[in-house]
């Protein structure tokens, strides 16, 4: 399988290439050439699979050929190991817990294939390889445990001032070795800004090995698509038409749920639910695509004014905007919406939603609203409300009791370096920093 560039069809690459490069030269998104479409027997079997036995053959479908069966397996082994419970929450409406692996959020499964597929396509370089990271909170600590001393490699996570909740800053800032974090005067956008504009810098590139462990780079975006089969593989109301909500903000995680239906995943309307910051829906319903300045919310990490996989969904569609739009339900929420979401769902279900679930609830709720009785719904609960402890408790009125894995990142000491919103200072930054 070779994988080509969004930006020119032609340019196409090995797998080994596109991860390590992460962004295409003309700052396209490689994309599969082709997409595998699984047999009918897998969809019949997949009730009894493990979450495992599920990933080794979607994983061995798009990597198989180049990987072989012992590393599709040792990839999948070090992956899915933690699980991703369906909670039924309401009538109809499912919970995709995807918050129960090291960092507790939906990023630690892209994060751990993204380390161990580098790590097995590096084996044998002599070069080492500097992984450049753009976060508004949770692929920065997913990234920075996925990667921690993995010999070889140094990254360096760039996140918003301010703009990232305490516990998602401790959880990259204190770790130390080969992982630096850079806090950045300004917001997710310009990190991702900065990162880009690295990629770009022929000078920079010819000196270092650069890539990405953004959700640009196929082995954070695709290994996100696992789960939408487990999902399904564990829902019990599989005889009625199925709406999945995706809380969305640089919308990878919409993306590669749209690679799974195109691989035969019986979903049959994907809901792309975000804050104000609101692009994407925007072009649902109508207008233009067009990037705007960020604007800061309580669903901080979808805080994203210029989604970079966007161009990727359209793909997915085969650059069909009006296939896309009728594909993809958009919906947006404040602030407002989404706390009173959070209120109303632990008051009537008891279930204790995070402010990314809660727009993915929402989003959810209005499209089943829309089509009663027709749909059963499953939203992703992408992060555990533990991480956004001090709005959950503000919100509702309540003393979050934290898991002991969050306990313990509180306990390191911060160490991150100011930088300003500059390119300049970021390229002297890398260069004095050459391995
Ligand atoms: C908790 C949480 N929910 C949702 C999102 C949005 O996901 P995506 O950027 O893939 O759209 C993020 C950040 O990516 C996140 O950290
Ligand atoms: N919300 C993200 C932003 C980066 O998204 P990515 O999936 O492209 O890495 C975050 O948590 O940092």
């Amino acid at each position: 399988m070779q994988f080509y560039s969004t930006n020119n069809p032609k340019h196409k690459v090995s797998l080994k290439e596109a991860v390590i490069r992460g962004l295409a030269p003309d700052q396209g998104l490689y994309m599969p050439e082709r997409i595998p479409v699984l047999p009918a027997s897998f969809f019949e079997r997949i009730s009894e699979m493990s979450f495992k036995e599920i990933g080794y053959e979607v994983i061995g479908k798009l990597f198989g050929e180049e990987l072989g069966e012992e590393q599709v397996m040792k990839l999948v082994d070090h992956t899915l190991n933690f699980d991703a419970p369906l909670v039924k929450v309401s009538e109809g409406i499912y919970s995709l817990e995807l918050f129960h692996g090291p960092t507790l959020a939906f990023k630690d499964f892209g994060a751990r294939f993204c380390s161990k597929l580098m790590s097995i396509l590096m084996e044998g370089e002599e070069r080492k390889v500097k992984v450049l990271v753009a976060t508004s909170g949770d692929t920065g600590s997913a990234v920075a445990n996925g990667f921690y001393k993995v010999p070889g490699v140094e990254v360096i996570i760039l996140y918003p001032k301010g703009k990232v909740s305490e516990l998602q800053e401790m959880q990259f800032t204190t770790l130390g070795e080969n992982i630096n974090c850079l806090e950045v005067e300004g917001v997710f956008d310009d990190c991702q800004w900065l990162v880009k504009e690295a990629f770009l810098d022929k000078e920079l590139n010819e000196k270092i090995l650069l890539t990405s462990a953004n959700s640009i780079n196929i082995a954070r975006w695709i290994p996100q698509c696992l789960y939408y089969f487990y999902a399904w593989s564990r829902l019990p109301e599989k005889d009625k038409k199925l709406a999945i909500s995706v809380p969305s903000g640089n919308f990878g995680n919409l993306g590669a749920g749209i690679l799974a239906e195109r691989m035969g995943l019986p979903i049959d309307v994907f809901v792309a639910s975000t804050n104000i910051n609101k692009i994407v829906p925007d072009f649902l319903h109508g207008l233009d695509f067009k990037a705007k300045p960020s604007i800061s919310t309580i669903s901080n990490s979808m805080d994203v004014g210029n989604p970079s996989n966007f161009y990727r969904l359209l793909a997915l569609y085969g650059n069909d905007e009006a296939l896309f739009r009728k594909k993809v339900k958009g919906f947006y929420f404040d602030d407002e919406d989404t706390a009173k979401a959070m209120k109303k769902v632990m008051e009537e279900t008891g279930y204790i939603l995070d402010p990314h679930g809660a727009v993915g609830y929402l989003g959810l709720r209005n499209f089943l609203k829309m089509n009663p009785g027709e749909y059963v719904g499953i939203f992703l609960e992408t992060a555990h409300p533990g991480k956004f402890k001090s709005v959950v408790d503000k919100v509702l009125g309540i003393e979050l009791e934290l898991p002991d894995r969050l306990k313990e990142f509180m306990k390191g000491e911060k160490n991150a370096k100011g930088l300003p919103n500059d390119y300049g200072a970021f390229r002297a930054y890398l260069s004095n920093s050459i391995l």
